[in-house]
């Protein structure tokens, strides 16, 4: 496990990842993040590349745009885009102690963990398994919530 130290005091420090598309932020989005710091003392943040995205609709905001969102938010100490080839390459740069799973994400954490570790690299992979149920607390239904609107 890699050790991280604050620079003038020389403290531990704990590096966690949080992941996502983060398409029209919401305050799901907020819980997740805040939930994910937490675990540790820095939170890095991978925003999804579009072009990666095959399981949902296509975000509507542009890759270098939520990545300006997320960057913004006080919780977050670094966020940056993905890859769009390989989605181990940021983790092995970013080297964090924990990532942070959010509750509906499709990833096994074991399996991450596993293939982490055939990669050398020793990780933990923690669920969050809390989520913030509201009307507008997702992309998906902040779009439907447009459409039936505009669509009238
Ligand atoms: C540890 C981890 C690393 C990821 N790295 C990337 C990446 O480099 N590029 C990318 O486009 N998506 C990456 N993803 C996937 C997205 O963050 C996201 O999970 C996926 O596009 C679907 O969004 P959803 O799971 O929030 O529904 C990664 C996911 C995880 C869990
Ligand atoms: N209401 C919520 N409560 C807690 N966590 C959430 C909530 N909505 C999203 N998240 C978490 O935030 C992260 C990023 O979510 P993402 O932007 O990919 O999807 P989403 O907001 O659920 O949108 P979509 O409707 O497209 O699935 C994921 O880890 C997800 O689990």
């Amino acid at each position: 496990m890699l050790v991280y130290r604050r620079q003038h005091t020389g403290d531990v420090l704990v590096r966690v990842l949080a992941t996502g598309t983060f398409d029209l932020l919401h305050p799901g989005h907020i819980h997740y993040l805040s939930e994910a710091k937490k675990l540790g003392d820095e939170l890095y943040v991978i925003i999804a590349r579009e072009s990666m995205i095959r399981h949902k609709p296509k975000p509507i905001i542009t890759d270098e745009q939520r990545l300006e969102m997320v960057s913004s938010l006080k919780i977050v100490d670094k966020a940056l885009l993905g890859s769009e080839s390989d989605i181990f390459d940021p983790i092995m740069q970013i080297k964090p102690n924990i990532i942070a799973l959010g509750y509906d994400q499709l990833f096994d954490a074991r399996q991450l963990e596993k293939q982490l570790h055939s990669r050398g690299f020793d990780c933990k992979v923690v669920r969050i398994e809390s989520s913030l149920n509201c009307s507008l607390c997702g992309s998906g239904k902040i779009v439907k919530k447009v459409l039936e609107r505009y669509q009238k």
